[in-house]
């Protein structure tokens, strides 16, 4: 079938498509008024009961239109988690006024491309003011930067879930008085990125990041006889493959990262677990605000007394105060041999009454404590409908 035969076709989806632009950007208005009137009220930004109506109803308007309950369900979880992190983005910044800059210089692993780039691009999306990226080498150069107020701030990436934790960023804020303020999780979707039409059989040398490789270990078992050669980011990977314009060579990266090298990908989906995300932290000199309407999170790094059961009894203090853990990571203590530091996520809030109690606490029995940050937490959970509950009422 000819273009011209599809053109007519093609133009009417074209127009619906830049209706549905501006219905979605309408939307985004409303609930930013939403927004304004939970910040006057003290209304919580989440609410789940509000959602489940809302997604009952559609699934019932939907089937009556032919649109089924597990598209129109994927559809609005992402249009509502988009409401919910603006929103909670707008709180946070009236909860800390003289935080927004014009300005935000923003340092990051590697350059254009890398997925810590993209993460930056997503994280600052939400935010007023201009985005100033500042590609660094490594970590510590990253943190420098944010310390010496080269930058304002700093987006790190701390696990992933395939790769597990990242212990160089650990490591990185056992030594810092850099606060976390946000996080974020982005997906990381590995391809194979080539400069000039080639097929697999032909590439001869892979370039990426260590860490990239670990993610896609199956798939280079697949590949075989290919010289590896790691790289200090995805963007140095993509870059040197894309000067190279070769046809034996190919990076590891994200689509839209080989996009901005000219690259094009010839396979997709090469992380040994299809769910595979990375979650990143922000971090800035100073401590941020979070509004009590806002899920938070809080980050501690402590030590304990060396004896048994001093772990536990850490945990316990949080249980017994009702605070959900969500990551424990422990790192050695250099000079200390067998010694540990402990990286406790929980969900909660500084200026709540359990955290405060928990953490008087904690300082009694621990050799050392320190709050690495309290921020908004970014993992929007999908509000969860049972068709048949939608389709009973239809
Ligand atoms: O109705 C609200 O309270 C909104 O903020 C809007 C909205 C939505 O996008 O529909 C967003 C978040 C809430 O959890 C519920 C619904």
């Amino acid at each position: 079938m000819s273009d011209s035969a599809l053109g007519p076709l093609r133009e009417r989806i074209t127009t619906l498509d830049g209706q549905l632009l501006t219905l979605l950007a309408e939307r985004r208005r409303l609930t930013n008024e939403v927004a304004e009137t939970k910040i006057k009220h003290h209304i919580p930004v989440r609410d789940v009961k509000r959602e489940e109506q809302l997604l009952v109803r559609l699934i019932r308007e939907g089937q009556k239109v032919g649109l089924d309950p597990h598209y129109v369900t994927q559809l609005f979880h992402v249009i509502i988690e988009d409401s919910v992190l603006n929103q909670q983005a707008m709180l946070a910044e009236r909860a800390n006024p003289g935080s927004t800059l014009p300005l935000n210089r923003v340092a990051f692993l590697g350059d254009k491309g890398s997925y810590s780039y993209l993460a930056t691009q997503k994280y600052f999306s939400r935010r007023p003011g201009e985005l100033l990226e500042i590609g660094c080498q490594s970590f510590s150069e990253i943190i420098n930067k944010v310390e010496h107020a080269e930058a304002d701030y700093a987006v790190l990436p701390i696990e992933n879930t395939t790769s597990g934790s990242i212990n160089e960023v650990y490591d990185q804020l056992q030594h810092t008085q850099l606060s976390i303020i946000g996080e974020l999780t982005h997906p990381i979707k590995h391809c194979l990125l080539v400069a000039k039409s080639t097929s697999i059989s032909k590439i001869k040398t892979l370039y990426a990041h260590p860490q990239v490789f670990t993610q896609c270990s199956h798939f280079l078992a697949e590949l075989g006889n290919v010289e590896v050669k790691t790289m200090d980011s995805t963007s140095s990977a993509m870059l040197t493959v894309s000067e190279l314009q070769r046809d034996d060579v190919a990076a590891l990266g994200s689509e839209a990262g080989g996009n901005l090298y000219g690259l094009t990908a010839i396979k997709s989906n090469l992380a040994n677990q299809k769910e595979n995300h990375s979650r990143f932290i922000v971090v800035a000199r100073d401590p941020v605000v979070v509004p009590l309407q806002v899920p938070a999170k809080t980050t501690l790094v402590l030590s304990t007394v060396q004896k048994p059961g001093a772990l536990v009894e850490a945990l316990l203090i949080l249980r017994d105060n009702n605070i959900n853990m969500t990551k424990l990571e422990s790192r050695p203590i250099p000079g200390n041999p067998w010694e540990e530091m402990f990286y406790i996520d929980v969900d909660g809030n500084l200026k709540d009454g359990h955290m405060q109690n928990a953490l008087d606490n904690l300082r009694k029995i621990t050799r050392y404590i320190k709050v690495l940050g309290c921020y908004p937490s970014e993992e929007v959970s999908p509000t969860k409908v049972a068709a048949a509950s939608a389709l009973d009422q239809a």
